[in-house]
């Protein structure tokens, strides 16, 4: 099974409500997809959403990297070498982690496709079913509230909070969400850079002389500001978790060498894809520390590869936050992963199982090769 050409189109589906972070507000879900072709009349899809304001990836750079840098080693390499090819991948070119992801997912499904195995069982099997928490956005109190209650009559047993605009109202928000959801759901904050390291310290200490039990805050200072997140972790009781300070396994090693957070949150499309995802949850299953397995605002093609890696590495990876498909309208993909609300499950379908993608637009020039 060689490749044989990789091909691009574009993937937008509407969300149910604007997803709203500390860093950006989006309205759908814009994925380029590609497409992996082999010789033998296979195809492995993948895909990339464009978080440029944590990647620094956009659409153009997705399509320009896998096209010029990466696409052209790939060409008559042979799938079942897979660490082979996932070193080609890597080795293209410096960052572009959101290219390198698409591309090695779409390889991984020929991967699965080429042994007529599921993904997750090649990547060691599981318990087919993870339960994913659901992500409420930043917004006014009372809408933050409305939603979180209606987060957990859905039947989400954990809330992703968004907070990091303004600190006075950011503890406000989470203690009346606190009070509304009553211990039916677990409340992880995730401030996405937005505080500095002392106000982090005030807010969670603040929450917790309260008395609001945190499962764990997310990425509270800025992705460079290893030493303030250290800061937060040493003086605090509820867990701290890289997010955007972490992208890589080399990164993932200076965290814990440095003791600067507890938990580490693992995505497709800071890695890379799989290949550096499996690396950092074996060195954190090494070293004792837990991984969240998370996701961009993405289509179900991305995250469909990250819940096989939840599925074969849920020793290590004990939180799941692959909410992306959940917060769409409809899920434009038949096949592979069926995501229900809070609970997804994989088939036992080869790769990722995907058989139909509604709504592909083709991209001009849409020749990776
Ligand atoms: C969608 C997921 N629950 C999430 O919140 N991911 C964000 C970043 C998503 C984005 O801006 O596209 C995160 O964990 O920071
Ligand atoms: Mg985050």
């Amino acid at each position: 099974m060689k490749i044989s050409d990789i091909q691009f189109g574009m993937l937008r589906v509407p969300l149910k409500t604007p997803f709203k972070t500390a860093l950006r507000t989006v309205e759908q879900v814009e994925d380029i997809v590609v497409m992996v072709r082999t010789d033998d009349g296979h195809v492995g899809y993948g895909s990339a959403p464009a978080t440029a304001v944590i990647t620094g990836d956009t659409h153009g750079s997705i399509m320009d990297a896998v096209r010029h840098y990466i696409s052209p080693r790939l060409i008559g390499q042979d799938i079942a070498n897979l660490n082979r090819v996932t070193h080609l991948v890597q080795g293209a070119m410096e960052k572009n982690s959101s290219a390198k992801a698409a591309v090695e997912i779409a390889v991984y499904d020929l991967w699965g496709q080429l042994y007529g195995a599921p993904l997750y069982k090649l990547l060691g099997g599981g318990d087919p079913v993870v339960t994913t928490d659901i992500t409420i956005s930043v917004d006014y109190i009372d809408k933050m509230v409305a939603d979180s209650i209606d987060a957990v009559e859905r039947g989400f047993e954990s809330l992703k909070i968004k907070v990091g605009k303004d600190i006075g109202v950011d503890i406000e928000r989470t203690r009346a969400i606190h009070a509304a959801v009553e211990g039916r759901a677990l409340l992880r904050l995730d401030a996405n850079q937005g505080w500095t390291a002392k106000q982090a310290v005030y807010a969670l200490q603040t929450l917790e002389d309260a008395g609001v039990k945190l499962e764990l805050v997310e990425q509270p200072v800025k992705a460079y500001d290893l030493e303030g997140l250290r800061y937060v972790t040493e003086r605090v009781h509820t867990p701290v978790m890289a997010d955007e300070s972490v992208f890589g396994p080399m990164e993932v090693i200076e965290l814990i060498r440095m003791r600067a957070a507890d938990i580490v949150n693992i995505k497709l499309m800071k890695t890379g894809g799989i290949s550096n995802a499996v690396r950092i949850a074996d060195i954190c299953g090494m070293h004792g520390i837990e991984c969240m397995i998370g996701c961009m605002l993405e289509s179900s093609i991305g995250v469909a590869a990250a819940v096989h890696l939840a599925v074969a590495k849920a020793d290590v990876i004990t939180k799941v936050d692959l909410d992306g498909p959940s917060l769409c309208q409809y899920d434009p993909v038949t096949g592979g992963v069926i995501f229900n609300e809070s609970e997804i499950t994989v088939t036992d379908a080869p790769g990722l199982g995907i058989r139909e993608i509604r709504g592909l637009v083709a991209v001009a020039d849409d020749k990776a090769a």
